[in-house]
C-alpha cells in the first residue's frame, strides 16, 4: 500500500540527515517540506521563536501536546539541559511510530518520553505517572479546539505554577480564537503574540506566549 506523508518524511531524514545530529534532522525535515511535501511541522521561522523561548525559560519540566512527527520535539529536546526530559503526547499510533524513529535518529531518545494517548486523558495522569508537580514549559500544537479545554485542565490539575510558560502554535492559522480570548482576557495570564507565518508559506500565523501568574 502507498506510504504515508510521515513515513516519506522519515525516509527523507534517514537519507539526508546525519545520525545523532539534531540540527541536520531539523534541516532535512524543513527541506522535505519546502521542496517535496508540505507538512504541519512548526517549521523554521516559528521554530526559531520556539528555540528562543525554550532557551530563555531553560525548563526542568516540559510538556508537548501533539508530537506529530517529532520535529518540534527534536527542536525542544536538543536545547534542554542534561538530565532534563520532555514529555510529548500523541494519540495517533502511526504518527507516534514515525516520531519515535525521527527522535531516535536525532539521538535524543534519552531526553524524550513519548506517551501514546489523548491529552484529555493523560494530563490528569501527569502527577501519578511521571511524578510531575508543575510544568515549567508547555508547547501546544495539537488539535486547535483542544487548546482551551486543555489549559483549563492544567489549572484544574494544579500543573501550573507562578511563571509557567505556555507557548501555542497556530493562533492565527488554523486559529484558536477561544483560547486566545481566554489567555488574553484572564487576569491569571500575561500573554504576548509573536507574529510569523504558517510554516513553509507566506500566510500569516504566529505563536502566543502566556505566562501563568499564579
Ligand atoms: C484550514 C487549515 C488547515 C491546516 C492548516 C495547517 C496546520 C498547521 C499547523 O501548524 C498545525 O499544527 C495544524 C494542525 O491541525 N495541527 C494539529 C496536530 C495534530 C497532531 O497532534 C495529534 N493530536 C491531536 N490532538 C491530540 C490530543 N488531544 N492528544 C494527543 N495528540 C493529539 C494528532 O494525532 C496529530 O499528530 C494545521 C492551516 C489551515
Ligand atoms: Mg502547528
Amino acid at each position: 500500500t502507498r506510504s504515508t506523508r510521515p513515513q516519506r518524511m522519515l525516509k527523507a531524514v534517514q537519507k539526508n540527515a546525519t545520525k545523532g545530529n539534531p540540527k541536520s534532522v531539523i534541516s532535512a525535515i524543513d527541506y522535505f517540506c519546502k521542496h517535496s511535501e508540505w507538512a504541519m511541522n512548526v517549521g523554521d521561522e516559528k521554530g526559531s521563536i520556539l528555540d528562543s523561548v525554550v532557551t530563555e525559560v531553560n525548563p526542568s519540566t516540559v510538556l508537548e501536546l501533539g508530537t506529530y512527527c517529532g520535529y518540534s520535539t527534536v527542536r525542544i529536546a536538543r536545547l534542554l539541559s542534561p538530565g532534563t526530559k520532555l514529555i510529548t503526547l500523541e494519540f495517533n499510533p502511526a504518527n507516534a511510530a514515525v516520531a519515535k524513529q525521527i527522535i531516535a535518529y536525532a539521538g535524543l531518545q534519552d531526553k524524550v518520553i513519548l506517551v501514546e494517548g489523548s491529552s484529555g486523558d493523560l494530563i490528569p495522569q501527569m502527577k501519578e505517572r511521571f511524578g510531575i508537580t508543575t510544568f515549567d514549559f508547555i508547547f501546544l500544537d495539537h488539535w486547535k479546539d483542544r487548546y482551551l479545554p486543555d489549559i483549563k485542565l492544567f489549572e484544574e490539575c494544579g500543573l501550573l505554577r507562578k511563571g509557567s510558560v505556555l507557548l501555542a502554535d497556530n493562533v492565527i492559522c488554523p486559529g484558536t480564537p477561544e483560547y486566545l480570548e481566554y489567555v488574553r482576557k484572564s487576569p491569571r495570564y500575561e500573554s504576548k503574540y509573536f507574529p510569523a507565518h504558517l510554516e513553509y508559506t507566506k500566510v500569516e500565523d504566529g505563536l502566543e506566549k502566556s505566562v501563568f501568574l499564579g
